[in-house]
């Protein structure tokens, strides 16, 4: 198992945020979060990160490394993508890249190659030496995208990964999505974008008031979904 998640539980002031959560994930599959505003997906995620602390559970990646006491080598199995880029000022897009090149140790040829291909694929060749406040939204998105695809970790953190931007972008990322599948990165997503979730996904589990409220091959999800709207 790439990732185990056991009864992990998260609490801020005495308010519980999440409850009893428990899931596994195998080597190269795409688990999609989904579940109304306020259920706890974000909240999950920083947990997984460890940005948010958990007050009981274990999280374990590669069957070995405990977020709790190996928590430098769990980092650098980790990447993850924000909902809200996390850009730096004083760095170009090209200074981002370089930046996590080097945090995720990747040799200089096989990062100069997967730069040259994500900026042309999402349209950032003339923006390399720009700063982010004269980006778009979306492209600073884009850029938040890249730095998350360059390194090849064991399990990569989504969430909201089409947010702002555009259709071809959208496609895009969705190929390389599947494409870092293929190759046995686990992929953890959140979205609201049901049907885009449909295409990529393998599993599925739905949040709701911060406990899993269903779980099951994506395939299952267009009946729960179905029967939820009914209730
Ligand atoms: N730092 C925090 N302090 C207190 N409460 C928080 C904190 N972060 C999140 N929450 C609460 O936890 C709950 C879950 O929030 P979370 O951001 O995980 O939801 P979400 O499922 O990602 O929603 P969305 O679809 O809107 O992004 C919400 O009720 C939110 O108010």
């Amino acid at each position: 198992m790439v990732l185990e998640v056991k009864d992990v539980n998260v609490e801020i002031n005495q308010t519980k945020l999440l409850e009893d959560i428990s899931f596994e994930m195998e080597s190269g599959t795409v688990l999609a979060l989904v579940g109304h505003n306020g259920a706890g997906k974000s909240t999950l995620i920083k947990s997984l990160l460890g940005i948010l602390e958990k007050s009981a559970g274990q999280i374990i990646i590669n069957e070995e490394y405990n977020q709790d006491n190996s928590f430098l080598t769990f980092k650098q199995m980790v990447s993850y993508l924000p909902e809200e880029p996390l850009l730096l000022t004083e760095l170009t897009v090209m200074q981002h890249f370089q930046l996590y090149g080097m945090s995720y140790e990747l040799p200089e040829n096989v990062l100069k190659k997967r730069i040259d291909r994500y900026v042309k694929g999402f349209e950032l060749e003339d923006k390399l030496n720009e700063y982010p406040e004269s980006l778009s939204k979306g492209m600073r998105q884009k850029v938040q995208t890249i730095c998350a695809l360059l390194p090849d970790t064991s399990l990569l953190l989504i969430d909201e990964p089409f947010m702002g931007l555009d259709i071809y972008a959208m496609d895009y990322l969705e190929k390389l999505i599947k494409e870092k599948a293929e190759k046995g990165t686990s992929i953890l997503l959140t979205s609201h974008q049901l049907e885009r979730i449909k295409d990529i996904a393998d599993h599925f589990i739905m949040l709701q008031h911060g406990k899993i409220q269903s779980h099951g091959p994506i395939d299952e999800f267009e009946t729960i979904q179905r029967r939820t709207a009914d209730d």
